[in-house]
């Protein structure tokens, strides 16, 4: 379905995407791993189209993406959903509306300046709350939100749009483990429920091994792991990381496995 060749994009003399090669043939839900500045959201935000690629093709069930110009480069960007590590919601705006933003590739110029939303839309907004377990915060303002109850409007914002995929650039990297959970469960579910392409950037192995069905190590802008996630051995990991003998994958934890042990819940039924 997503078939990605030969992808370059240089910055000036900085290469930092070269040459990715990518085939996705169902909705997996895959996980980017790689040390800070492999590359991955900037290979991420080519897929969307935010950021043009310097060489190479990105096809999507046969379409040629990076062709796509004007209005049908808009369609896409609706199609491709993005959840961004900063939620990129409008704080002072409430839960309902924000994720009713997700709709304004299709309403006319008027009807958004003047918040007119359809009521069907309205009522799935609410639905999609429902599902992500937060829509008793609809009326709410977006900044009176928790981290992980912003991420989750940002999640709804994005299956407002009816997207082919998701593309979540480090979803939890600004998040506690508790709701660095919440959030990767939420994901995983809609992945499941709606059969879903999702490909997430993650800065953590376990994170990754926990929730993907394939793993993608970058390093240096190139691909240098895809795989299972059982693949992903420490030598593997020591390669994608670039790190020496001492690599430890604690340093690369975000502590979301301790959760599941019995000594933390009861700790946390205390609290
Ligand atoms: N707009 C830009 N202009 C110049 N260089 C850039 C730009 N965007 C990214 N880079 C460079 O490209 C390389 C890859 O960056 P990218 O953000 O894709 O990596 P990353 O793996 O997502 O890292 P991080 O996890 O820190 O975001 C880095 O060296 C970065 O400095």
């Amino acid at each position: 379905m997503l078939k990605i060749a030969a992808l370059s994009k240089r910055f000036g003399d900085k290469t930092a995407v070269d040459r990715v090669d990518i085939a996705v043939d169902n909705p997996q839900m895959i996980g980017i791993i790689g040390r800070s500045g492999a590359g991955k959201s900037t290979l991420l935000r080519m897929v969307n189209r935010l950021t043009e690629p310097t060489e190479g093709s990105i096809t999507f069930e046969g379409e040629e993406i990076t062709a796509l110009r004007g209005a049908a480069k808009r369609a896409w960007q609706a199609r491709c959903a993005m959840i961004f590590q900063q939620f990129n919601l409008v704080p002072r705006m409430d839960v309902v509306s924000n994720v009713l933003h997700g709709t304004l590739n299709r309403r006319s110029t008027l009807a958004t300046m003047f918040n007119l939303y359809p009521k069907e839309d309205i009522h799935r907004a609410i639905e999609i709350l429902e599902r992500l377990g937060i829509a008793e915060q609809a009326p709410k303002r977006a900044e009176a939100l928790s981290g992980g109850q912003q991420q989750r409007v940002a999640i709804a914002r994005a299956l407002m749009q009816r997207p082919r995929l998701i593309l979540a650039d480090e979803p939890i990297a600004s998040l506690d483990p508790m709701n660095a959970q919440i959030v990767m469960d939420s994901l995983r579910r809609i992945h499941e429920e709606d059969d879903l392409l999702v490909i997430c950037n993650l800065h953590t192995l376990d994170t990754a091994r926990r929730y993907c069905d394939r793993v993608i190590g970058m390093r240096d802008g190139r691909v240098v792991f895809d795989g299972i996630p059982e693949a992903l051995t420490t030598a593997v990991a020591r390669e994608i990381y670039g790190a020496g003998e001492d690599f430890s994958e604690a340093a690369t934890s975000t502590a979301i496995e301790t959760l599941d042990k019995p000594e933390i819940r009861a700790a946390e039924a205390c609290v």
